[in-house]
């Protein structure tokens, strides 16, 4: 399974083709678009997100709800297009809008020198986090592979800028966390701590500044042995760690509790064996992977997100065209981006464990990859000593 995905923030719809997805399998459109908004709110969103109403159009490879096996192609239109045709014309440049003024933390200063560009939109367009969007499509059909065989992702806000939430991993609770996350629009856990998140984002957009923080992804039901330990780009962990790197403004991933265990002793933080079905070890310090191979356990990653780059008190810049520093220019733009981040983890987490779950129990059809998972499944339990 693979896709790509195409589009400008400000251009006239963002589209993608996924390749790979087998044939019969039930999708749900509202679910698709359900999964665009939860991207599209949360606290400390700018003004664009009350422009644009993302809506997934189906173009091809499905019919009558199923998949029918063949490139999956989804079209996002951008409502903002209609304010942003003439700068956007494929065909006339815009003078009067070329931007010469690079904002710190974007890829504008080294996409403008290294694509040979004297107009700095032409690569901020396309470095915006507008793709993400594109993205979450995918990941809602991922998610929909993946529960036709008991997989679940969810998200979380665990922190935004020193404001931390406490997570356990080797005791919380799946039904109550996932509840807390979406009946609230910063994905806090703990209300208290979300109240003074929230006090700290509105501060943060008075004073024309923005804040970052960190997000939690949890998978379970994934089952034993997806990834490899034998290759380096096998490794679960490293394909994970690279989807969720590749969300823009995600700085740092950490599997399990990684960092608590480089500060710990090893016999405290390896999770020892207690065999019982719905116990089967006492800890997941490991976050469900051992050796780039899942173990059975709850897969757990930690992200870790920057405060977004464009500032409305903005840095000072060099201008690349009159080749001095000068004050920086500023547009409009979210303050916060946790919790939309933390969407978007959701859809690549789902998306690589929806591709390695298919390397795996491959087939053309999901009846073909129904059986094939169940035999494996029958032969797990066999060899576990458990009774199905
Ligand atoms: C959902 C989402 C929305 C974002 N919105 C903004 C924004 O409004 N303003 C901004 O400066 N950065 C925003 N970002 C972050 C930038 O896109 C990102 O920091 C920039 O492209 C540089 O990439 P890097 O941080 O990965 O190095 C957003 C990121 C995400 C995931
Ligand atoms: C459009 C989205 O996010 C955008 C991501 C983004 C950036 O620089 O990454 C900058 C802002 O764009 P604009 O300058 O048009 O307001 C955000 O609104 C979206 O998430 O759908």
């Amino acid at each position: 399974m693979r896709f790509l995905t195409s589009g400008e923030s400000h251009g006239k719809a963002l589209m993608t083709i996924i390749e790979g997805v087998p044939a019969g399998l039930r999708i749900n459109l509202e679910y698709i678009n359900q999964e665009l908004r939860r991207r599209q709110v949360g606290y400390g969103r700018g003004k664009r997100m009350e422009i644009e109403k993302d809506e997934a159009e189906i173009i091809s490879g499905i019919r009558g709800g199923y998949t029918l096996g063949t490139p999956i192609g989804i079209l996002i239109k951008n409502r903002d297009w209609e304010n942003w045709k003439s700068v956007m014309d494929p065909e006339k440049i815009f003078e009067e809008r070329i931007v010469t003024k690079p904002r710190s933390g974007h890829a504008d200063f080294a996409g403008a020198i290294k694509y040979h560009f004297e107009d700095i939109r032409n690569v901020l367009e396309r470095a915006s986090a507008r793709e993400t969007a594109a993205r979450v499509a995918v990941g809602a059909i991922a998610k929909t592979f993946l529960s036709e065989f008991g997989i679940e992702i969810i998200s979380f806000v665990e922190a935004i800028d020193g404001i931390e939430d406490s997570f356990d991993i080797n005791n919380f609770s799946w039904d109550i966390l996932k509840k807390k996350a979406e009946s609230s629009d910063l994905r806090m856990i703990d209300e208290e701590k979300e109240k003074q998140a929230k006090e700290l984002i509105d501060k943060a957009k008075e004073e024309g500044d923005t804040l970052g923080g960190r997000f939690i992804l949890l998978a379970k039901g994934v089952p034993i042995g997806l990834g490899s330990y034998v290759h380096w780009d096998r490794r679960l962990d490293a394909l994970i760690s690279y989807a969720i790197m590749s969300i823009p403004s995600v700085k740092g991933v950490e599997i399990g509790e990684a960092l608590y265990a480089s500060m710990n002793i090893g016999s405290k933080v390896h999770d020892e064996f207690y065999g019982e079905k719905d116990r089967f070890r006492k800890t997941n310090y490991a976050g469900g992977i051992e050796g780039g191979v899942s173990n059975g356990e709850i897969i757990m990653v930690r992200a870790i997100v920057k405060p977004v780059p464009t500032l409305r008190r903005p840095l000072k810049t060099f201008d690349i065209k009159e080749k001095k520093i000068t004050e920086g220019y500023y547009e409009r733009s979210d303050f916060c981006v946790v919790p939309a981040a933390g969407v978007v983890g959701e859809a690549m987490l789902a998306f690589i464990l929806a591709r390695e779950f298919l390397n795996k129990f491959s087939g053309d059809h999901m009846e073909e990859i129904r059986e094939n998972f169940e035999k494996y499944k029958n032969y797990v339990y066999e060899r576990l000593g458990w009774k199905s």
